[in-house]
């Protein structure tokens, strides 16, 4: 694409760009989009004809047939322009679509919800690399609260910005960021959890959210209600920040509630939506003619922000005269001069789309966006995560104080276990002896590991989906982070068990055994954890969690070779077995406890049969004295299956929300 003499020359097209939109004036007035300076660099949003549909859900006692509809159409037909240096209010009452358009503008919208229209970026389509071009400040913030507001912002610095920027450049934005925002005092503050361990307050919060999203310094933000919860100078100060962005070229769009009358007059423009369409856009005093226009004028003693509201607002039990109203406002606002402004802007990128669909130029062949941040690599998502998770599990109360409490509990299970079995032998009433405490070995190894780790996901899920949303990782690397982060503890609680609880009882005394004991029950606690993983990334919520878990658990624990003959299960069931850790663990530690025994004392009476080695024991349990490795093998493979079928899970859940 060439520029010549205002016009763009492409490949056997020539269009027409000569008169840019801020050349046009409303009704011989500079009313709108008309009046902006141009900027050389930066974002021009446009959308035209923009619906969106969100899936409608069947109450339990909706009788009325004929009124469900699949969809139910939130937006209708809804068209603007943003220009570069602009900082927009988006106002309307509740309901009325704020939300929904950001979403739909910043390539954000829910699993389900369909947008139909045309977004477009300096005369690009919209696709995902959105994501990493616009900030999005979200209405709610969510954060890891046991990092400190540093440690967060060094987090996100090293997550989001360019791979290629230095430790140096990225601390000087952490710092930067921390004085921009007045947060230097509250720098090595915990984030803290609303509603349990509260740190930081409100107005903190949200200013590190707003610091989280402007880390990159994106050219195009969105903010959804960034003021709401601040009192009147925190308000004033984030706005007053959003204003200075602006000033530097950049595109703000922000939804506002109740703003005061010194807050909003800092926007330079307005729009407004009512019941999914648009009511009026342009400059706030132009909003103020138009209404009069229409003969709604604003008393002296309102504040507009307020008025534009209250005008456009459905009030109970007047819902047919409300919705008259506004349809007549969005109705006459489309035929308007204002309206007539926005569509030059929106033709003029048009233009600029054809253009470049011609020339076959697609978003990175603009200079612009090859400013889009480069991502870090692979290892380094996973190591940070990972270092997030490990972190978290240290210092979060809620995970920190159970995992306590469970060890001091697993201490005192193991010494009891002890005690009970201090007097085993290795004659023909020790044989069950022994087998039985060879399987409590791996119950008390599985089960705190298999329900400990349920949380894992469904806890952290809104953080996850936000994050994974807004591109800043991808959901094999977050997947593998927290299954890392599990290993040691699971290293360790079996180690401890066996150590208080090997030595008590009377099981072989060579450091072999025992070693291969402690190898055992770390493979048994590891296998549990990823069953209880694949449970946790697979479903929303514990209780649909158990309602799957605990059959397929007591199968598993049916079918681990101590309370059934293995040969005799129902062919139909039989092979739930070859998925029981339980079985792999039990045919492993019996093994490694009975294969080198070959002389077992027979104290029966004589003609009551006895067993005599070790082999026997074995293969009177079914198993097989050569499986060892196998057994290993196995619960090396169950270990990864589960973790992969947890992670495709976790993975298909984030692409469907
Ligand atoms: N995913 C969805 N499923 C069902 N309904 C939805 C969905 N998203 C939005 N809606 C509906 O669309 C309408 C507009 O919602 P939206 O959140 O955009 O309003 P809003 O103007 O941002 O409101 P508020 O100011 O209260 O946040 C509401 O009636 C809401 O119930």
């Amino acid at each position: 694409m060439w520029l010549l003499s205002g016009s763009v020359v492409t490949l056997g097209l020539k269009v027409n760009i000569q008169k840019q939109p801020e050349d046009y004036t409303a009704s011989g007035k500079h009313y709108g989009y008309g009046t902006w300076g141009h900027k050389q660099e930066g974002i021009t949003l446009t959308w035209q004809e923009l619906s969106v549909y969100v899936p409608q859900k069947k109450g339990w006692f909706q009788t009325d047939y004929s009124q469900h509809r699949p969809f139910k159409r939130v937006l209708s037909n809804v068209s603007g322009a943003v220009r570069p240096g602009s900082l927009v209010a988006l106002m309307g009452a509740s309901g009325a679509g704020k939300s929904t358009l950001m979403n739909a503008l910043a390539h954000r919208t829910p699993g389900g919800v369909v947008v139909d229209g045309e977004i477009l970026v300096n005369g690009h389509r919209v696709n995902s690399a959105m994501t990493s071009l616009a900030g999005y400040v979200h209405q709610d913030d969510l954060f890891v609260g046991s990092l400190t507001v540093k440690e967060h912002l060094t987090f996100m610095t090293r997550l989001r910005m360019d791979s290629t920027s230095s430790h140096k450049q990225r601390q000087a934005r952490v710092m930067e960021l921390l004085k921009d925002l007045g947060l230097l005092k509250v720098q090595n503050t915990r984030i803290g959890i609303p509603g349990s361990d509260k740190s930081l307050s409100g107005g903190e919060r949200k200013r590190l959210a707003f610091a989280t999203e402007i880390l990159t310094d994106p050219p195009l933000l969105f903010c959804d209600e960034p003021t709401t919860g601040l009192d009147s100078y925190n308000a004033r100060k984030m706005v007053k920040i959003m204003k200075d962005m602006a000033s530097r070229g950049k595109t703000i769009l922000c939804t506002i509630h109740q703003p005061s009358s010194e807050v909003f007059m800092m926007f330079d423009k307005l729009l407004l939506l009512a019941e999914g369409r648009v009511a009026y856009m342009g400059s706030s005093v132009g909003a103020l003619e138009f209404l009069e226009s229409l003969g709604h004028k604003c008393p002296a003693t309102f504040n507009p922000a307020d008025y534009y509201i209250h005008t456009l607002a459905v009030f109970p039990g007047h819902e047919a005269r409300s919705r008259e109203r506004i349809r007549r406002i969005c109705d006459n606002f489309a035929v308007s001069a204002y309206c007539k402004d926005i569509d030059i802007t929106i033709q003029y990128q048009d233009n600029i789309k054809i253009a470049n669909m011609e020339c076959g130029s697609t978003y990175k062949d603009e200079p612009f966006f090859s400013k889009i941040p480069k991502k870090p690599g692979w290892l380094v998502q996973w190591w940070w995560l990972t270092w997030r998770s490990l972190v978290d599990s240290y210092r979060n109360p809620a995970i920190h104080s159970i995992r306590i409490m469970q060890k001091n509990c697993k201490c005192l299970i193991a010494l009891l276990i002890g005690i009970c079995y201090t007097n085993v032998q290795v004659n023909q009433a020790g044989i069950q002896d022994i087998e039985g405490v060879l399987f409590i070995f791996i119950t008390e190894n599985t089960f705190p590991s298999l329900y400990g780790v349920l949380n894992i996901f469904p806890q952290e899920m809104p953080l996850f989906l936000r994050e994974y949303k807004n591109g800043i990782y991808r959901s094999d690397t977050y997947y593998l982070s927290k299954m890392i982060s599990l290993i040691p503890g699971f290293i360790v609680d079996p180690l401890v068990f066996c150590l208080i609880c090997y030595w008590m009882v009377g099981l072989q005394r060579h450091f072999y055994h025992f070693a291969m004991t402690v190898l055992i029950t770390i493979f048994t606690a590891n296998t549990a954890s990823a069953c209880g993983s694949m449970f946790s990334a697979m479903f929303e919520s514990i209780p649909y969690i158990m309602l799957f878990l605990i059959p397929f658990d007591v199968v598993l624990l049916i079918s681990g070779g101590l309370f059934i003959n293995l040969t005799t299960m129902p062919w139909f069931i039989g092979w739930v077995k070859y998925l029981s850790w339980f079985m792999y663990s039990n045919e492993a530690l019996t093994i490694t406890q009975w294969l080198d025994v070959t002389n077992i004392t027979c104290e029966m009476p004589p003609g009551v049969p006895c067993i005599h080695t070790g082999k026997q024991v074995i293969q009177e349990y079914t198993f097989d004295p050569s499986h060892l490795s196998l057994d290993f093998g196995l619960m090396a493979v169950l270990y990864c299956c589960f973790h992969l079928l947890g992670f495709f899970g976790l993975h298909l859940r984030a692409k469907r929300k």
